[in-house]
């Protein structure tokens, strides 16, 4: 079976006078329904390495393949496309557009996708919404909900083309313990009920454990 992502040697060197290695020699393999931690200490390289995989930015060594297909030769067309159907981001800070509905802000990327009429992307929207128990509240702003709402706002936004994969950086990182549990539940659930996998980055060592392997990054390598 062809992984979501495979990286071989995978390095990213910021070209400064005296050069910074974020990420070194990162050879993993990321699987259908797996759910995946980055762990390591702060400066470790967790965010660049995630950075990496979800085509944010460019190595400068190694290779990285998503869906079969190498990154490499991708321009920047190709990896928008690909970020906008392959993958699906959280962030710790949410990222939500103030302006716009919960509802609208899950529809954003299935705008910009094109693949859905102006219904179909109301009526996902709202499901989406709904399943992650945000029913009543589909036209509120983020400045009306919750953080732990805002987030899981956000992990609808991700959903919305339906991407076999997640990557999500510190998703819990700006929650109170209870929301940080809701919301980490509702990730481990994209793997066990939906069929997703997801990798994400966290300081959280408790979390780490629930989930089904730990990339372990020290110095931007694999430890
Ligand atoms: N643009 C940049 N210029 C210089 N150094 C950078 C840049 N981006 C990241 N770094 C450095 O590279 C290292 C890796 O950063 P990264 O954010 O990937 O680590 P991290 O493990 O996610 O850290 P944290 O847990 O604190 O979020 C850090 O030492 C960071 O300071």
């Amino acid at each position: 079976m062809t992984a979501l992502i495979e990286t071989e040697h995978l390095t990213r060197v910021l070209p400064e006078i005296i050069p910074v290695t974020l990420v070194r020699d990162i050879t993993l393999s990321i699987g259908d329904n797996e759910l995946v931690a980055v762990t390591g200490p702060s400066g470790s390289g967790k965010s660049s390495l995630l950075y990496l995989l979800g085509l944010l930015d460019r190595p400068t060594g190694g290779t990285l393949r998503i869906g079969g297909r190498d990154a490499g030769p991708m321009d920047e067309r190709e990896r928008a496309a690909t970020r906008l159907s392959e993958l699906g981001f959280v962030f710790q800070f949410h990222f939500l557009l103030p302006e716009f509905t919960a509802r609208e802000n899950v529809e954003i990327p299935m705008r910009k996708l094109g693949r859905l009429t102006r219904q179909e992307m109301h009526d996902r929207a709202g499901d989406l919404l709904a399943s992650l128990g945000l029913g009543d509240h589909l036209d509120k702003r983020p400045d009306q909900l919750s953080g732990g709402q805002r987030q899981r706002v956000a992990v609808a936004r991700a959903l919305a083309n339906d991407p076999p994969l997640i990557l999500a950086d510190e998703p819990t990182g700006s929650l109170d313990t209870r929301s940080s549990e809701q919301v980490f539940t509702i990730l481990e659930e994209l793997v066990r009920k939906r069929g997703k996998s997801v990798v994400a980055v966290t300081h959280d060592l408790d979390m780490a454990a629930r989930m089904d392997r730990r990339i372990e990054l020290v110095d931007g390598r694999i430890r």
